[in-house]
C-alpha cells in the first residue's frame, strides 16, 4: 500500500483522489437476465475483474462502488468492497445506482462530495469515473488519465483511433455523411475530472431538456456542453466495454490467452544442455543527480513518492530503481536499453509523452514489451546506492508496487557507498538491477 498522509496532519493543499465505479446496469444487451457486473467472466464476476486494476499505487483516497438495486447481485457484489479496501488501504463506499448510467454516476459523485465534506477535504479533488463493464482496463490507463490531471487538465478521457469507416445515416437509411476517420476516436473509461468541473457539469445538465440530457452518453460530453476542454490520452484495446455476448467472448479469450502465455514456455527460450530451457539474465544501471533546490522536485524512488525528501532531476519522474529494472529486462531480452524504447535525455531523443512519466508506468511498459517478444519474467532484483532516503521501513511497499508493475517478483535493496564517490557526497542516487527471463 502506498503511504498516505495521516488525516490529522493534512495540509490545506493536499490533493485528493476518488474513484467512482459504476456497476449498476442491468445488462440488457448482454441478455443473461442478471445485472452485468455480477456476470461471471471466469470464476470471478465482471466487477471483480474490473477492480483488479485498482491498487494502492493509484493513491486513491476513496472508492465508490455504484451497485445494482437487485438484492441478490447487490449482496454478492458488495462483498468485493472489502477486498478493495484491504488491497488499497482506502475507504470503499457502496451505494445503489439509478435507472440510467448518468443517474448512477451522479449518485457516485454526490457520495464523493458528501465524503469530502465529512472529512473536511479542502484541497483539489480529482474524480475518476469508470465503467465496471470495461473489466480488463489495465492500470496503465488509470495512470495516463491521472498523470494528465496532475499536469493540470480538468477533464481527461482515454481513447483509441477507430478502425471502421464511420458514417452518419439519416432516418430513411441513407448515408448523410462520412466522417473523417483520422479525427475519430473511440472513448473509454476511466474518465478523469476535477470535482469542481464535474459538479458544474451535473448542475448544467439539470437545466437541459430531458431529451437532450438523455443523449449524453458520458460525462466528458457534459463538459463539452459547458464549452470546457477535454484532453485525450491513449486508451487500451483491452479496455473494451462488455456490452454484447461477443464482447464477453472476447474478454474471456483475452484472459485465456494471458493465462496460457503464463503457463506455456514461449518459443523464445533457447534449449541448453539436455534440452533444458536456459534462462536469460540481464543487467541494468541508472543514475539520477539530485535536482537543484530551486526546482523543488519531488522524490520518486522505487515506485514510491517520498514526501519531504530532495527530488532527483530527469525527463521522466527520475526514478533510478524503476529505470534500472526496465534496463535489466531489455538487456535480458537482448532488446537494447531504456533509450531504445523510451528515448534518452543525454542523446537528445527523449520523448514528450514520457515527460514526468512514473517509474511504475515505464516498468509496466517494459515488462509488456519483453512479454510481447515471447519471454516470461522470472524475477527482477534491484539495489540502489544513496545516503537518503532511509529505505528499510518502506521496502515491502516498494516491492509490492514494482512487482505489480512488472507482473513478476521485484526485490529491492539499498546501501550507501561509505561516503565515497558521488553517492557518498549526496549528489545523486545510482541503481543496478538484474533480471531473469525464460
Ligand atoms: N443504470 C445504470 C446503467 C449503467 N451503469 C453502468 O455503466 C456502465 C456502462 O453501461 P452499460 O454497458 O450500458 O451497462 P448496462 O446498462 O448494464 O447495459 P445495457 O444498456 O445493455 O442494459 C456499466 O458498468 C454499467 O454497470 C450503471 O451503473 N447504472
Ligand atoms: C462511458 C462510455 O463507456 C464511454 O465510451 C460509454 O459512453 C457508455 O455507454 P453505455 O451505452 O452506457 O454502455
Amino acid at each position: 500500500m502506498t503511504q498516505r498522509p495521516d488525516d490529522a496532519v493534512l495540509t490545506r493543499t493536499v490533493r485528493r483522489r476518488a474513484l467512482v465505479v459504476v456497476a449498476a446496469g442491468s445488462g440488457t444487451r448482454l441478455g443473461l437476465g442478471m445485472p452485468k457486473a455480477a456476470v461471471p467472466v471466469t470464476d470471478r464476476t465482471v466487477l471483480e475483474h474490473a477492480l483488479d486494476a485498482v491498487s494502492g499505487v493509484l493513491q486513491l483516497d476513496l472508492v465508490v462502488l455504484v451497485l445494482p438495486r437487485e438484492p441478490h447481485a447487490k449482496q454478492q457484489l458488495a462483498a468485493t468492497s472489502a477486498v478493495v479496501a484491504d488491497r488499497c488501504g482506502v475507504e470503499v463506499l457502496t451505494i445503489p445506482g439509478g435507472e440510467a448510467r448518468t443517474e448512477s454516476v451522479s449518485s457516485g459523485v454526490r457520495a464523493v462530495q458528501q465524503h469530502a465534506q465529512r472529512k473536511s477535504w479542502s484541497g483539489p479533488v480529482q474524480v475518476l469515473v469508470h465503467d465496471a463493464a470495461r473489466a480488463l482496463t489495465p492500470t496503465e490507463v488509470f495512470h495516463r488519465v491521472l498523470e494528465a490531471l496532475d499536469a493540470g487538465a480538468q477533464c481527461v478521457v482515454p481513447a483509441l483511433p477507430v478502425t471502421d469507416t464511420i458514417k452518419r445515416v439519416d432516418a430513411s437509411a441513407q448515408v448523410a455523411q462520412t466522417l473523417p476517420r483520422k479525427q475519430l476516436r473511440a472513448v473509454q473509461t476511466p474518465q478523469g475530472f476535477t470535482l469542481k468541473l464535474l459538479e458544474r457539469a451535473f448542475s448544467h445538465i439539470d437545466k437541459l431538456p430531458e431529451e437532450e440530457a438523455a443523449d449524453l452518453t458520458d460525462e466528458a460530453m457534459m463538459v463539452e456542453n459547458l464549452g470546457e476542454k477535454v484532453a485525450v490520452v491513449e486508451g487500451h484495446p483491452h479496455a473494451l466495454k462488455i456490452t454484447t455476448s461477443l464482447d464477453l467472448l472476447t474478454v474471456r479469450a483475452l484472459i485465456a490467452e494471458t493465462e496460457g502465455q503464463q503457463a506455456e514456455v514461449p518459443p523464445a527460450v533457447l534449449p541448453g544442455a539436455q534440452g533444458l530451457a536456459v534462462p536469460r539474465v540481464g543487467i541494468g544501471h541508472d543514475i539520477h543527480a539530485f535536482a537543484s533546490p530551486e526546482e523543488s522536485a519531488q522524490l520518486w524512488l522505487a515506485g514510491l513518492h517520498w514526501p519531504g525528501e530532495r527530488g532527483l532531476a530527469g525527463h521522466s519522474d527520475a526514478d533510478p530503481v524503476a529505470h534500472a529494472a526496465c534496463a535489466a529486462l531489455f538487456s535480458a531480452a537482448g532488446m537494447g536499453d531504456l533509450g531504445t524504447h523510451f528515448g534518452a535525455d543525454t542523446i537528445g531523443t527523449s520523448r514528450a509523452e514520457y515527460r514526468g512519466a512514473s517509474g511504475f508506468v515505464l516498468l509496466s511498459e517494459a515488462a509488456q514489451i519483453v512479454r510481447n517478444a515471447g519471454y516470461r519474467i522470472g524475477s527482477v532484483s534491484v539495489q540502489f546506492v544513496g545516503n537518503r532516503p532511509k529505505f528499510a521501513t518502506r521496502r515491502e511497499e516498494a516491492q509490492q508496487v514494482l512487482t505489480e508493475a512488472a507482473g513478476a517478483p521485484v526485490a529491492i535493496s539499498a546501501t550507501t557507498s561509505d561516503g565515497l564517490g558521488f553517492t557518498g557526497r549526496g549528489e545523486g542516487i545510482a541503481a543496478t538491477a538484474t533480471a531473469v527471463l525464460y
